[in-house]
């Protein structure tokens, strides 16, 4: 497609929409799409958040809460299993929350398309934060407490063929989410040193630490609180905002089981059934 009318395109809402419908579609019939970058030649970071935002409003409409944010890309290590080189953020759904009761939690296989999972740490924003250059010091002022999390990630794009635009576009390639008892004491810990280590069907399996995320999981969320905010939107108390991965993703087959233990929590037990 020439540049020009790629240009011309991305301004348009009608487009816009159409590729939200496009995301949405895919991800409630279960099937995968060519990369937008590929199929409309869109590159640019801010029109594929408009698509992402729209398809946000549109499930928000139809009934979706939201529960938070997912921060992504901000490891290395996930950087070079996905390709991208940026981090970029996506909003949490509540239809694909999967509460854990004693540490356990379950989520159906079928609902996802091609998953994979990852340890994080999550924040409970306590004070919304809501003015210029937030730094992580009123990051961790303003969080309430922290959990040791896992985030389900999956892709409505064909084979996870991702390009920066194509992920943002499709919400940060939320898939689910399960979060451990949070913890008021945790917030007293040095959050750069916390370990983490990811057990598959109980063979330790990916070992990380919260320096992954960006040197600092809380540098991570002051990124999304100004990322957030120049789109004009705040985040907000009561919000829950994931990290990013503290080490690389691992891919799930149905019946899997895995077990994220992490600093002095109790293990956090995800199966897929
Ligand atoms: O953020 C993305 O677009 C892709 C997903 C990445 C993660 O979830 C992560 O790095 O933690």
């Amino acid at each position: 497609m020439p540049e020009q009318s790629v240009t011309t395109q991305t301004t348009d809402d009608a487009l816009i929409i159409a590729l939200a419908q496009r995301l949405d579609q895919a991800w409630e019939e279960r099937f995968t799409i060519l990369p937008l970058t590929e199929s409309e030649g869109i590159t640019n970071a801010d029109i594929a958040y408009r698509i992402q935002t729209h398809w946000t409003d549109m499930r928000v409409q139809r009934g979706e809460r939201i529960i938070g944010r997912k921060i992504g890309l901000t490891s290395k290590a996930v950087q070079e299993q996905m390709g991208v080189n940026e981090p970029d953020y996506g909003t949490l759904w509540a239809s694909r929350y999967f509460p854990a009761r004693n540490g356990r939690a379950e989520a159906p296989f079928e609902i996802f398309l091609q998953p994979r999972v990852e340890g994080e740490i999550a924040f409970l924003i306590g004070e919304t934060l809501d003015w210029p250059d937030i730094t992580p010091q009123q990051v961790l002022a303003a969080t309430e407490a922290l959990a040791a999390a896992i985030e389900i990630v999956d892709s409505r794009i064909d084979r996870w063929r991702i390009k920066l635009a194509d992920t943002i576009a499709d919400n940060a390639s939320y898939g689910g989410l399960t979060i451990g008892a949070w913890s008021r004491a945790m917030r007293s810990s040095d959050l750069r040193t916390i370990g983490m280590v990811m057990s598959h069907n109980g063979r330790p399996t990916v070992f990380g630490t919260g320096a992954a995320a960006l040197g600092h999981p809380a540098l991570a969320v002051a990124w999304l609180a100004n990322k957030l905010r120049a789109f004009g939107i705040p985040l907000r108390a009561g919000d829950i905002v994931i990290s990013g991965a503290l080490a690389a993703t691992i891919p799930v087959q149905r019946g899997d089981l895995f077990t994220l233990e992490m600093h002095d929590q109790p293990p956090l037990h995800l199966r897929f059934v």
